[in-house]
């Protein structure tokens, strides 16, 4: 079993995050870890925060001399915020009079509608957002883009995976259906401000970033991840909560601001015949192939061994510069929604995030079939099995 978990605050001193359940000898280094939280930082359209605070990455537990150990991998990544928020976020009781002189610690009273500000302070009976917004943050995400990251190592080591999300989707701009990543786009998505595969969608998204930032707006997406590498058989078809598409949704949707999930052509699929949406199976010399890839790369909730393709869709940002309307819950008049700074567009950056979940979803679907308390027995099972593979 792989358990992950993640813990701390936004303007806390860091984020801590661990993993539980690797096998021993899985490659993984802190360059590694700070190379994945580089590539979260990229994309058009992101805030201040982005231009001016570094990830720091420490790992603290697992792993040995650049292999893990087989014990639980912890990492920690600060917050260089942190110095400016030591009092705000402090853990331990800090003097009534003091706190109340920082302007930083200014109750927030205006919740920003689609943050999670109103049904969290609802729910935690606060009456200030602060610490709603800290947890709610996606600052989170770097937690779990350092723990995908060991993921993604371990599925590279054990059968060969390799991982890659693109944007298609922009504020309404949309790439041409049809393309994705092969394994080898790594670097030119990288290097694309929106992650984006088509260079002529790519300008587009960034004009319809520049006119959202003028307007005061922001915008929302669709991002796609692609695994590449995957043996048939990972899932299961005769439980609902062991389908890989069922755990791969769950994943995606637990990412702040993603309200809806596709596998393969998802929506799309629904208003086709079922004559033109499946992908049909063949013989070629080089075993049984299929002749397209609507499915996704899964059926009955297994992967086919075709390319795996997920995607999630993001709203908007919910901190919106034109403010929206809420009310001030201290007079219980209305109000603006509160607003220092925000990023417009978040979409590139959470296609990295996306890459992680689907990482931990699909190393976690590996060690449950094949097991294995050290990378060689783990990969000794996938070869076994993929030699024995009765239809191939
Ligand atoms: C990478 C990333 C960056 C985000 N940046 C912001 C931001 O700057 N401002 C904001 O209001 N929301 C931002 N969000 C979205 C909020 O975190 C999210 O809307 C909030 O936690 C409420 O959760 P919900 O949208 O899932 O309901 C971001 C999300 C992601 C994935
Ligand atoms: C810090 C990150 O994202 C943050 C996510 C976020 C939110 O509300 O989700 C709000 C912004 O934080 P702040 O209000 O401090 O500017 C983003 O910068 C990050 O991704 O590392």
């Amino acid at each position: 079993m792989l358990r992950w978990l993640t813990a701390g605050e936004s303007h806390g001193p860091s984020l801590v995050a661990v993993l539980e359940g690797l096998p021993a000898h899985v490659q993984v280094t802190s360059d590694d870890i700070a190379d994945s939280l580089a590539r979260r930082r990229l994309g058009y359209g992101r805030g201040a925060r982005m231009k001016f605070e570094q990830d720091q990455v420490t790992i603290t537990g697992g792993v040995r001399h650049g292999e893990t150990q087989g014990g639980p991998v912890a990492i920690i990544v600060g917050n260089t915020e942190w110095p400016k928020w030591e009092k705000v976020m402090s853990a331990d009781p800090v003097d009534a009079e003091e706190l109340a002189s920082l302007a930083r610690n200014a109750p927030l009273t205006r919740p920003r509608p689609g943050h999670a500000d109103l049904a969290g302070m609802q729910k935690y009976d606060f009456p200030d957002a602060r610490p709603i917004l800290e947890r709610a943050s996606a600052r989170e995400t770097a937690a779990r883009v350092a723990l995908g990251r060991v993921a993604s190592n371990f599925l590279a080591q054990a059968c060969g995976a390799t991982i890659l999300s693109h944007v298609i989707e922009l504020g309404g701009v949309r790439a041409p259906d049809g393309l994705w990543p092969g394994e080898g786009d790594l670097e030119r998505l990288d290097a694309d401000p929106v992650r984006c595969l088509d260079p002529a969608t790519s300008e587009a998204m960034v004009a319809r970033i520049d006119q959202a930032h003028k307007d005061g707006d922001t915008l929302g997406g669709v991002v796609e991840v692609v695994v590449h590498g995957l043996p048939p058989g990972l899932g299961s078809h005769v439980h609902w909560d062991r389908r890989l598409d069922s755990r791969l949704a769950g994943a995606l949707m637990g990412i702040q601001a993603i309200k809806g999930v596709e596998v393969g052509d998802g929506f799309a699929l629904a208003a086709t015949p079922g004559s033109l949406a499946h992908d049909e199976i063949v013989p070629t010399p080089e075993g049984i192939r299929r002749t397209s890839s609507r499915s996704g790369g899964t059926e009955g909730g297994m992967t086919t061994g075709e390319v795996l393709r997920v995607r999630a869709a993001m709203k908007p940002i919910a901190t919106v510069p034109r403010a929206l309307r809420t009310v001030d819950v201290a007079t219980g008049e209305e109000a603006v929604a509160h607003h220092q700074r925000s990023d417009v567009c978040a979409v590139p950056a959470a296609g990295i995030v996306a890459e992680a979940m689907v990482a931990l979803v699909v190393a976690e679907a590996l060690l449950e079939k094949f097991g294995g308390d050290a990378l060689s027995e783990t990969r000794r099972n996938v070869e076994t099995y993929l030699d024995a593979l009765t239809y191939r």
